[in-house]
């Protein structure tokens, strides 16, 4: 049986323009002072924000966050163009169950009704002592499918699913990484796997990741 675990997407259509936006807002965030950005530090109250001393399986993480709700994921700018304001409907028309389970292609277009996903920018500042810390600990995402696009620096390692060994994923100019959740995995009988992954630093280069992670309310 074929297993499918994480993989690179290229050619996906999302302009560079888009990513590099992003990508530009994200660096001028986190070059700010710490007391600027703990103006916006997420609280008991609003769980989006910027954060500065995530755990992964209570060890600190080497890294800072700023997460955010995109309201409507069915929405897309109609254009790359900052001043057009127009908006596009996205039929979601994944994730298609299953090739050769037999039941319906839109099987789990259902349980994306109440989603929960959220956008959240990774900074991994450099490390003066990598060998002692992570960026984010070992760990599988809890939710259906996690998208990210990271920057040239590379750091993020997936446990090879045959043996555990830890393999980097070589960072693919404009790609998207995409990484199944534990919902998928349940939901695919174990024919789609969530793969273990950690982020390792360095000490000379910060790393920048952009993540949007697909959630429902779990069912
Ligand atoms: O920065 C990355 O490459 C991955 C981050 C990650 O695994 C996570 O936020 O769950
Ligand atoms: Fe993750």
């Amino acid at each position: 049986m074929q297993e499918i675990w994480v993989f690179q997407v290229i050619n996906h259509g999302v302009p560079l323009e888009l990513r590099q936006k992003t990508e530009k807002v994200a660096k001028e965030f986190f070059d700010q002072s710490l007391e600027e950005k703990r103006k916006v530090k997420r609280n008991e109250v609003d769980p989006m924000g910027y954060y500065d001393s995530e755990h992964t399986k209570n060890v600190r993480d080497w890294k800072e966050v700023f997460d955010y709700l995109v309201l409507d994921p069915t929405l897309i700018p109609a254009s790359a163009d900052p001043d057009d304001k127009e908006l596009r409907t996205l039929t979601n028309q994944w994730p298609q169950y299953p090739l050769n389970s037999g039941l319906p292609a839109d099987r789990l277009n259902g349980y994306f009704k109440d989603q929960i996903s959220f956008a959240r920018l990774n900074h991994y500042p450099p490390c003066p002592a990598p060998h002692l810390a992570l960026g984010v600990g070992r760990h599988k995402d809890g939710g259906a499918l996690t998208v990210l696009a990271q920057d040239e620096v590379g750091g993020l390692e997936i446990a090879r699913r045959a043996d555990g060994e830890w393999v980097p994923v070589k960072p693919i100019p404009d790609a998207f990484i995409i990484n199944i959740g534990n919902c998928m995995q349940v939901w695919s009988n174990d024919l789609y796997w969530s793969a273990e992954h950690r982020v390792v630093v360095n000490s000379e280069k910060e790393r920048n990741c952009q993540e949007y992670t697909i959630e429902n309310v779990c069912i």
